[in-house]
């Protein structure tokens, strides 16, 4: 059942910072026995919709284009008629289903395509932002793939101002810190890699709130080891490497981004489970997966959730965040995804409140700014729990 959409027509609703609201006489049953130690009594559910929905919570993998609204993508597809896109909402939901992955990339590069000018990056990313803190996300890092933008023929500088004015906005008005991963769209091969390594560490055009670089779209056929020279390039100009692995595709190329792109996190890493020495060495070296379940299931990469790997991780001890990935593309957003967690974790407010604080720890915000975000988490779970 996808969850109905907030239509921010009607429910542009300020942006608040959620007070722990009263505990549910009786919430949602949880499913299987929980893997964390804090057991969820089943004779006191707890409505956890509820909590997850005003945790404070940070975002690790999420994109930019694929963050668009139905609204936003329905206007945008309104103004250029040649689009494929359809404009109602209600029809989007068909389109935004997917036979597989590449049918969800086509879908995808479709909604690229919509993006022409500068005043739609700058409109879709403080939309974006909008919807982050209305999940109460105090921190993001919205991977964007300059590249698909600059050869549509938006200008570079003008792209990057976009960026970065939606970002000072959002920051100003929501309250929600968004920092930028620059991607390269591997099957676009090594000429989108330059141009993605020449926007990332040209210091006349890499925008202030860059942080890391990445590597995202099909993985079957696009070896990660070909862009080893341009993560060294990042890496030298002071950004994180963050790419996609292991999501289609077998551990290898988990060892392989880890090995040659010297990756500090994995996007996805879901075939990790298939190699329990590559599990062993992720959990050793604290390198946190950024999981995505339902965007696994969008794409057919995982058959059902109740197949999903995130179990074998936290067994594991593999440092897990919740991400949302495309929310609007695959039916969720990330209150969902945290929900999904807690039934396959089996997790209560506190077993949330540590996931929240995973995805806080590994992010690439500042130790002041960490600090801040997990007391914050622990304020709020403490003042839900006593009330
Ligand atoms: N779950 C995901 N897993 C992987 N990637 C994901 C996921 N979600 C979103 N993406 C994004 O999809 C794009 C794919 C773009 C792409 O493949 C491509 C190929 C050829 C030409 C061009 C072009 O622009 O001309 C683009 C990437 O930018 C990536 O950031
Ligand atoms: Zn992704």
């Amino acid at each position: 059942m996808r969850p109905a959409y907030d239509d921010p027509r009607t429910t542009d609703q300020p942006i608040t910072r959620a007070p722990p609201p009263p505990r549910a006489a009786r919430g949602r049953r949880l499913g299987e026995e929980p893997l964390t130690e804090h057991l969820v009594d089943p004779d006191v559910p707890r409505d956890l919709h509820a909590f997850i929905a005003g945790l404070p919570k940070a975002e690790l993998h999420v994109h930019h284009v694929g963050s668009a609204s139905p609204r936003i993508v329905s206007e945008l597809a309104a103004r250029h008629a040649d689009s494929k896109v359809p404009t109602d909402p209600e029809a989007l939901v068909d389109y935004f289903t997917f036979t597989d992955f590449a049918h969800f990339i086509d879908v995808y590069l479709s909604v690229v395509d919509l993006i022409r000018t500068p005043e739609d990056v700058r409109l879709l990313t403080y939309e974006v932002a909008r919807d982050m803190a209305r999940q109460q996300v105090r921190y993001a890092e919205l991977t964007i793939t300059p590249f698909s933008s600059t050869r549509r023929g938006i200008d570079e500088g003008a792209f990057m101002d976009a960026i970065e004015d939606a970002r000072k906005a959002a920051e100003a008005e929501f309250g929600t810190v968004l920092r930028w991963c620059f991607d390269i769209p591997g099957e676009a091969g090594l000429e989108s890699a330059e141009e993605t390594a020449r926007l990332a560490t040209d210091d006349r055009l890499r925008p202030e709130g860059l942080v890391s670089f990445g590597l995202g779209g099909p993985e079957i056929g696009v070896a990660r080891p070909q862009f080893k020279p341009y993560f060294d390039r990042a890496i030298a100009a002071g950004l994180h490497s963050v790419p996609h692995a292991g999501e289609t595709t077998g551990p290898q190329t988990v060892w392989d981004a880890l090995i040659d792109l010297r990756a500090e996190r994995i996007g996805h890493g879901t075939s990790s489970a298939q190699d329990p020495k590559l599990l062993a060495h992720l959990a050793e070296r604290r390198i946190p997966l950024e999981v995505c379940p339902t965007s696994n299931i969008a794409t057919r990469a995982v058959r059902t959730l109740d197949e999903h790997p995130i179990k074998e991780f936290v067994r594991a001890g593999v440092p897990v965040t919740i991400n949302s990935d495309d929310p609007p593309m695959f039916g969720t957003d990330l209150n969902n995804e945290y929900a999904v967690a807690a039934r396959l974790l089996g997790l209560d407010e506190r077993g949330l409140a540590d996931l929240a604080k995973n995805g806080v720890e590994a992010s690439f915000l500042d130790a002041p700014g960490k600090a801040r975000i997990a007391d914050e988490i622990d304020t709020y779970t403490a003042a839900w729990l006593a009330s």
